[in-house]
């Protein structure tokens, strides 16, 4: 494992079930402290403790191992028509980082049925008819709602490490968010082609996002001083948890810091990203009332549109 680039640059693991007994303990305070310390430091920690069971963690992995193992024909029936966040998308649809080829990843998303005012973001999930509803169906959507409780939790303790007020990301979580679990399976790589990745250098677009990855390891995230890539300690036990962009705009002190994912293993890469995107209608502007650094103030959903497009524009630039 290599060491941390800088001795700031940690991605440091945050035991968070005092927090979760009681908020208004002095451990509690000292959960809130750990996490903001590491939001304007790495911009990731890992959290322990966060009263999601092993036992559904199971039924994931085999959610996801049985719809991966599907045949590509029925797999590119899943693919949604319209919708870039539901359903399937098959291995080198993406390139998070302009200038490096397809990633080799495939992944499935899903967010849950409730609104319809956003079409280009929100609809229907999309199902393999071949699984039982008890293989994924019901175990996703148990998860999806388990991980927006433990989200919203994530959000209260940096809410409570800011100046803004407790209750400042309420209504981000409100107006039903746009939260999406993708499932991602990514083979081992055997190219030594350096422009080969898994998941190309990027940042997250949304305020954060809830990541379990198996044993496999092969997530890296990148010293913004030093240029250098530290590695993360894979542990089923525990959610790596990072700081999207929507988050770094608010504060202008918390690190959207960049990532990527090489599959080095000799086994398939299993992982599950749960992305806090939010309230669509929200504006993206710091919260103290100062200008943003960009000069112009988006919507989320005018941000998610935009970052979304941008992957999908690398993939036709590789096709020449
Ligand atoms: O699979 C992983 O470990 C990370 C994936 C990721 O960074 C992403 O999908 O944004
Ligand atoms: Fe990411």
């Amino acid at each position: 494992m290599p060491k941390p680039s800088s001795p700031y640059f940690q991605v440091p693991t945050v035991d968070i079930g005092p927090y979760l007994s009681d908020p208004s303990s002095l451990a509690a305070a000292d959960v809130v402290d750990a996490i903001g310390q590491a939001c304007t430091t790495s911009g990731f920690f890992q959290i322990v403790n966060h009263g999601i069971s092993r036992e559904l963690h199971n039924s994931m992995q085999r959610a996801a191992e049985a719809l991966f193992a599907l045949p590509l024909e029925e797999k590119t029936k899943l693919i949604h028509p319209t919708l870039t966040n539901r359903g399937y998308e098959l291995m080198g649809s993406q390139v998070l980082q302009p200038g490096t080829l397809p990633d080799l990843k495939e992944h499935m998303d899903f967010d849950d049925e409730r609104v319809k005012r956003h079409p280009q973001l929100m609809g229907p999930n999309v199902f393999p008819p071949s699984l039982d509803s008890q293989v994924l169906q019901l175990p996703a959507e148990q998860y999806h709602a388990e991980l927006f409780r433990l989200a919203c939790k994530v959000m209260e303790m940096l809410a409570k490490g800011l100046p803004y007020g407790d209750d400042v990301f309420v209504p981000f979580l409100s107006n039903d968010p746009v939260c999406i679990l993708r499932l991602l399976h990514y083979p081992p790589q055997t190219s030594s082609d350096k422009r080969q990745l898994g998941a190309g250098a990027h940042t997250d677009f949304g305020a954060i996002t809830l990541l379990w990855q198996d044993n496999s390891g092969g997530l890296e995230v990148q010293d913004g001083t030093t240029g250098l890539w530290l590695a993360v300690e894979p542990n089923p036990e525990s959610y790596v948890v990072n700081i999207g962009d929507m988050l770094s705009i608010w504060t202008n002190a918390y690190k959207s810091t960049v990532h990527r994912v090489i599959n080095r293993a000799k086994q398939g890469r299993y992982s599950m990203a749960y992305f806090v995107d939010g309230n669509t209608d929200v504006e993206l502007a710091p919260l103290d009332g100062s200008e943003p650094a960009t000069g112009q103030i988006m919507t989320a959903e005018e941000y998610m549109q935009h970052r979304i497009g941008q992957t999908y524009r690398n993939v036709a630039a590789t096709r020449g």
